[in-house]
């Protein structure tokens, strides 16, 4: 059973049996995670709370919250499975993700001043909601564009053009790390240096969950203050919707929000880590919603783009990196932009305390103490070489013309990993075999294919080379 379907199973259960503040609070803010099975027959679904005396209340013993879980889990199990189960909750608090932003909660300039509804006149309506300011390093100029990011980087500079036009709403999706918050807030920052009073706004799923749930418990008149606030932006911007999932009613609070926003042509810029038809339990009418405008995906850089990147820091902040220096930490960090900073503020930190030049050799030992390798790149001569010595037959052998089954087996299985794991084009591969026709390439390789699926020892036979080739 997936904890997501089950969780919605259960609260769309709750929710019959809960006011609407409880429910907000207490249950439609927690995320499912996982489902253990215990040795009694019954199972736990783990929850996390980001909230602490959310998470505490759920944790007090013989709370009234609990007991309406079992109810529910057992009704919700049995249209899920045909029979019931015994499901017991677990909430665990997880403290909030710190944005890298300033929040500057006390701050109430953009705000009305509104009582709250206890009517401590001195504590306004407003002031809870989250404010952040825009990162003043997060800027087009700042951002190396390549390959992997120049749509969304050439969209997004025509949003930051004319916003509210054309690309409403904006999407960047991508992997962690890659540049997603980065270009939203160069859009921000565009608009704020083009037209300064413009009323833009940027934050985190998780600060718009935590907003809205605390306006609901504060009453009527904060709740007004968190629509008015959020209702009126020119340029709204949230972080990681895909965090919206499986909450109905902040996600009915959020598809309010931006139809509000949109319908006065004002625009919205989303991140995410994956398309909103891949992000489970995200409604259908937000999934239409967030696909209207534009979706432009980041992909990982590749070799020359994080060279540029660590150059381009390197310039702007002065620093004099060696080359060779850059080029070792580009080619062992391939994972994501904010790993390869990482790397790179730890050289840079030892090379401004120790007062001393950075070395390639400082560079290597940092790297293998954040545990990061140089990938050896793989070429097709070093996979013919590799293939060569496996099958015990020479590289003139592959390269030749032979048709006798101890040739062609070994020249197939080399061009397929050729094929498979270098960046070569067929003909590229074709005249590394000795002159060989781009056909020939393509055939061993769906030859290949095929066979690995029919033929155990051929298969355990490539993986044995692809180990050695990753030696
Ligand atoms: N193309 C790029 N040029 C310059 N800096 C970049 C580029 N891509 C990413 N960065 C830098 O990498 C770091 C991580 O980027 P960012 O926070 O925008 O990633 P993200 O995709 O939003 O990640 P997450 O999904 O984890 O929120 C930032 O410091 C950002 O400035």
């Amino acid at each position: 059973m997936d904890p997501i379907q089950l969780w919605n199973a259960i609260k769309e259960d709750l929710r019959k049996k809960t006011n609407e503040f409880s429910y907000a609070t207490y249950i439609d803010s927690l995320t499912p995670v996982a489902i253990i099975e215990n040795d009694n027959n019954s199972v736990t679904l783990q929850l996390t709370s980001n909230h602490e005396n959310v998470a505490d209340e759920w944790q007090t013993d013989g709370n009234a919250y609990t007991q309406s879980f079992v109810q529910s889990a057992m009704m919700a199990t049995m249209s899920l499975n045909g029979q019931p189960t015994y499901v017991m909750p677990s909430v665990t608090y997880i403290e909030p993700k710190p944005t890298q932003l300033d929040l500057n909660p006390a701050d109430s300039s953009t705000n009305d001043p509104v009582e709250s509804d206890d009517g401590d006149s001195t504590v306004l309506a407003s002031n809870f909601i989250t404010k952040a300011t825009l990162n003043p390093e997060f800027r087009f100029d700042t951002f190396v564009s390549s390959d992997e990011n120049r749509e969304a980087y050439s969209v997004a500079q025509a949003v930051a053009d004319n916003p509210g036009t054309q690309w409403n709403p904006l999407l960047i999706y991508g992997g962690v790390g890659l540049g997603k918050t980065h270009l939203m807030q160069s859009i921000g920052n565009a608009v704020l240096e083009r037209t300064p009073e413009a009323k833009v706004k940027f934050i985190t799923t998780e600060d718009f969950i935590n907003d809205f749930t605390e306006a609901l418990r504060r009453g009527p008149k904060a709740t007004e203050a968190f629509k008015r606030e959020y209702r009126s932006t020119d340029l709204l911007m949230v972080d990681d919707v895909q965090f919206l999932a499986g909450k109905e009613k902040i996600q009915e609070e959020f598809f309010n929000t931006f139809n509000a926003i949109t319908r006065e042509n004002n625009q919205i810029v989303l991140t995410s880590d994956k398309l909103p038809k891949e992000i489970p339990g995200l409604e259908m009418r937000l999934v239409t919603r967030f696909g209207q405008g534009y979706s432009a995906n980041i992909t990982k850089p590749d070799l020359p783009t994080r060279v540029a990147i660590l150059r381009n820091k390197s310039d702007q902040e002065n620093l004099n990196i060696p080359n060779d220096v850059i080029d070792e930490i580009a080619a062992a960090v391939d994972t994501n932009v904010r790993d390869l900073e990482g790397v790179f503020n730890q050289v840079v930190g030892k090379m401004k305390f120790s007062k001393a030049d950075v070395t390639v050799e400082t560079a290597r030992s940092i790297l293998e103490k954040m545990s990061f390798k140089r990938q050896r790149a793989i070429t097709v001569p070093i996979i013919q070489d590799t293939v060569a010595t496996y099958f015990d037959v020479t590289i003139d052998d592959l390269n030749g013309k032979k048709r006798n089954k101890e040739i062609v087996v070994p020249r197939q299985i080399a061009m397929y990993l050729a094929r498979e794991l270098t960046q070569d084009s067929l003909p590229q591969i074709g005249r590394t075999f000795g002159g060989k026709d781009h056909t020939t390439v393509m055939h061993s390789t769906e030859k290949i294919e095929k066979k690995i699926a029919e033929d155990e020892q051929l298969q355990r036979q490539v993986e044995e080379i692809r180990e050695k080739l990753s030696d």
